[in-house]
């Protein structure tokens, strides 16, 4: 298309939309104003000359005006000479004018578009002077419907018409964009007649044009570019009317299309509104999500703490409650042997065998529960019956388990330390083995007590974690007065019974020793005891026992303060008493039951002297009662199953067995022991051990020159030998005081020693330091026991003698106190042996 016919197209498009929106804001007025001041006789769609004209006697506006605001226009003029727009007449000038100016200062005062009184008094409308007024009339409408819908509050927004500008009121709406100010500066341009103004006005429009364009187009949509930059172009170039005209076209249509894209835009804003209310509802979710999170996890942490002082509080608890619990345990230890003491150490139970006769009368009459047993002579039934009372009576039908039932309470004290001796008496036949050992036929139910009480002491040994226990057996028989090893395959060497307090605790030191680890290594060993032990046939037992079985179990015990425990379990079978009329024995059966017979008389008399608190005990008058004099005599705790035989024939045995049981439940042995020693007082004794060792080996080696020596000396040479030490290299500080050994020197007897001692503690030093009894010392019958006298109650409180090496050894443990002064006792008691020997 040519340049000319591109302008004459846009000519008329832009005539055209001008005059339609002309019209219609003149309607829109027109319509408002006749609701406002009533018909006013215009055709629906009036022309500008029409609407001016009923609007020039200025009576319509002051009533609209009125009705907005009352008397705003105080007097307003009426005029009855109105017409037709055909026959109007002009009217003098001075019947409107007043109406007209008091209306536009009514405008000029609420700051409203406004216009010229003169535009109302032109007979032909030109260059938008209609226009003004119908912007006036618009804006006079959108004041009364701002201040009926908001009552005056909030912006007041009126659009006023693209062609007209207004010298007065409001000039620029507050809706209206950057591009209506430009507008409007533009349509001073038209307005204005002045030369300068318009050349004022242009290059304002250029300046605007160059810089608003310049943003807009930047921005504008593609499609109105390319007449954006055209007209651009055009506004530029030629600065003539048409130009003008043309650029408001221009202007007009950017504003369309821009008003169109600002739609968009706003549909567009809207979407991204909607988007981010969505995320910042969602946004302020989380965050109320976050702070119910945080007051969770303040809450948690609150009861963590809560937690963790209730678990702690808890521990401490339970701590408190273990400590308790061990004081417990400890408590109970201590009741537990307080009650074994008050029940006696040495306990009896009776246990009747079944009868073999079940035909024969019994002679058991009554067992009873709490112990108390009556037997009566079946042959003379006449006779009265006799009583006894044990600590438990166990009849025919008891069974194995229930006899050990009432003993294990007796294995828990060898464990804490304690000496414990359990023996079976009874006649031969009476069921000592069969308690002891279980039957012969060997069933696993009918385990006899020795192998109940070996499972136990396992059982406790590895419950204890805190203790480490060392289980030892030896087993030995007696038999005829001899000592022998069970355990060797050799039984028939003889064996030494020593003193236990020398030999570490072990009565029979050379007997095999043999750790077990578990039950089957003891029963395996008990095996072995079984075969190797003597047994023969007599006329009361098929497999009669003939030697008093000792099967010894040491236990030592080290816990975790290294204090350490050492005991001894003698279980023993004794051999069973038999008339030899009765079991009709010769040779040598007849002198193993004399010497069976022996022992146990000898055990009796142990016994009597026991129940009779004599000083002296004959321990010594035979093997068995040497072998028990520590469980006896010592601190030991004792439990005797006295066997009885039911049948008639051997009422007269069963009442002896009674009756020597019911003498050893009146013994009263002093209180158990436990020989539970701290690591140091152990250490002590070791070194006392070896101490005593070498001592007896420098003895022996110093003793036998001087024996051979002697051998060869007149008799009152030797006699008048001044010993003045027992030993060369330990002295007892005498003040030089000579000593006399009475009697051969060559073998030192107890009289030697007695007399050599008496001399000791005769010297002045000695009787003022000691409060010796001497009568006591002299009547001691033996070595050791004048030792023991004279020791002590010796004051002395300094180790006194000894070689070098010993000296040294006994002032360093001096400083020890008192448990050192004990060891200086224990080797005095050593020389003495050494003299005795
Ligand atoms: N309580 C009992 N229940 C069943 N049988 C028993 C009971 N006591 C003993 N006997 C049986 O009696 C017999 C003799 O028992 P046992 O050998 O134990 O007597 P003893 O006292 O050891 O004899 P000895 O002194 O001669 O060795 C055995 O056959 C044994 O099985």
């Amino acid at each position: 298309m040519s340049e000319p016919c591109r302008v004459s197209f846009r000519d008329g498009r832009l005539a055209s939309r001008k005059a339609e929106e002309a019209a219609y804001r003149r309607y829109q007025a027109s319509q408002w104003l006749e609701d406002m001041a009533g018909p006013l006789d215009l055709s629906p769609n009036p022309s500008e000359q029409e609407f001016v004209s009923c609007l020039r006697s200025g009576h319509v506006l002051c009533t609209a005006i009125n009705k907005i605001q009352p008397g705003a226009v105080p007097k307003v003029v009426t005029i009855h000479s109105l017409g037709t727009p055909n026959d109007i007449q002009p009217l003098p000038a001075y019947q409107y004018f007043e109406n007209v100016r008091n209306f536009l200062v009514a405008i000029n005062e609420l700051k409203l578009l406004s216009f010229e009184a003169s535009d109302l008094e032109k007979d032909t409308v030109e260059n938008g002077s209609a226009a003004k007024i119908v912007d006036c009339v618009l804006s006079l409408k959108s004041y009364y419907e701002w201040k009926q819908c908001n009552g005056g509050a909030g912006p007041l927004k009126f659009v006023k018409s693209p062609l007209v500008a207004h010298s007065a009121g409001r000039t620029q709406s507050n809706a209206i964009s950057s591009g209506s100010s430009i507008s409007s500066r533009r349509l001073d341009l038209t307005a204005g007649s002045d030369k300068q103004n318009a050349t004022r006005n242009k290059s304002l429009i250029s300046e605007d044009l160059g810089i608003s364009l310049s943003k807009v187009l930047s921005n504008c949509l593609l499609n109105s570019k390319e007449n954006i930059d055209c007209n651009l172009l055009d506004a530029q170039d030629g600065c003539q009317d048409s130009n003008i005209l043309l650029l408001t076209e221009i202007m007009s249509s950017f504003l369309q299309d821009q008003k169109h894209n600002n739609l968009n835009c706003v549909t567009d804003n809207c979407k991204h509104i909607s988007l981010l209310e969505a995320q910042q509802n969602e946004l302020s979710e989380l965050r109320s999500l976050l702070s119910m999170i945080k007051m969770e996890f303040v809450n948690m942490q609150t009861q963590l703490q809560n937690d963790l002082m209730l678990l702690g509080n808890y521990f401490q608890g339970l701590s408190a409650a273990a400590s308790g619990y061990h004081q417990a345990v400890r408590e109970n230890k201590l009741l537990y042997n307080s009650l074994q003491e008050l029940r006696g150490n040495i306990r009896v139970f009776c246990r009747v065998r079944p009868s073999f006769n079940m035909e024969g009368k019994s002679s058991i009459d009554y067992t009873g529960n709490d112990g108390s047993l009556i037997v009566i002579d079946p042959s003379n039934p006449q006779s009265t019956r006799k009583i006894f009372h044990f600590n438990k009576i166990f009849g025919p039908d008891a069974t194995q388990d229930e006899v050990y039932k009432d003993t294990q309470t007796l294995i828990r004290s060898v464990m804490d330390g304690f000496n414990v001796c359990i023996f079976a008496y009874g006649q031969t036949g009476s069921g000592k083995t069969h308690t002891m050992c279980g039957p012969s036929s060997g069933l696993n139910k009918n385990f006899g007590v020795s192998y109940m009480a070996l499972n136990d002491l396992f059982q406790i040994s590895s419950a204890r974690e805190d203790i480490k226990y060392e289980i030892q057996v030896q087993m030995v028989e007696v038999y005829n007065e001899q000592v022998r090893d069970l355990l060797k395959d050799m039984p028939a060497i003889k064996l030494e019974i020593k003193n236990c307090s020398v030999n570490g605790g072990l009565s029979v030191p050379d007997a095999s020793t043999r750790s077990v680890q578990s039950v089957d290594d003891v029963l395996n060993l008990m095996k072995l005891g079984e075969k190797n032990r003597v047994f023969s046939s007599t006329a009361l037992n098929s497999r009669s026992s003939r030697s008093h079985s000792v099967l010894t179990v040491h236990i030592i015990g080290e816990d975790i303060t290294r204090c350490r425990i050492r005991s001894c379990l003698h279980l023993v079978d004794l051999a069973g008493s038999e008339r030899v009329d009765k079991s009709e024995v010769t040779g040598d059966r007849l002198k193993e039951a004399q010497h069976i017979n022996r022992s146990l008389s000898c055990l009796g008399d142990v016994i009597a002297a026991l129940a009779q608190k004599n000083s002296h005990i004959p321990y010594r008058n035979s093997k068995l009662t040497q072998l028990l004099q520590n469980s006896l005599g010592g601190h030991a705790k004792v439990l005797m199953f006295a066997h009885v035989s039911p049948e008639a024939d051997y009422y007269g045995e069963t009442v002896s067995t009674l009756k020597f049981a019911q003498r050893v439940s009146t013994v009263q042995l002093g209180a158990a022991h436990s020989n539970r020693e701290s690591s140091e007082v152990w250490e002590l004794k070791e070194q006392i051990e070896s101490l005593k060792k070498a001592l007896s080996r420098k003895e022996m080696h110093k003793l036998v020159p001087l024996c051979k020596m002697k051998e060869n000396r007149p008799l009152e040479e030797t006699q008048n030998h001044a010993v003045h030490t027992p030993s060369p290299s330990w002295k007892l500080n005498t003040e030089s005081v000579p000593v006399k050994m009475v009697g051969p020197t060559s073998n030192p007897t107890h009289a030697n020693v007695h007399n050599s001692l008496s001399q000791i503690v005769h010297t002045p030093t000695f009787s003022r330091r000691s409060s010796i009894d001497h009568p006591r010392v002299l009547k001691a019958n033996s070595t050791e026991k004048v030792v023991d006298e004279v020791f002590s109650k010796s004051p002395i409180k300094e180790p006194e003698i000894g070689t070098e090496h010993a000296s040294i050894q006994l002032r360093r443990l001096s400083t020890e106190g008192f448990k050192c002064l004990k060891m200086v006792f224990l080797v005095l008691r050593c020389l003495a042996k050494v003299f005795q020997f």
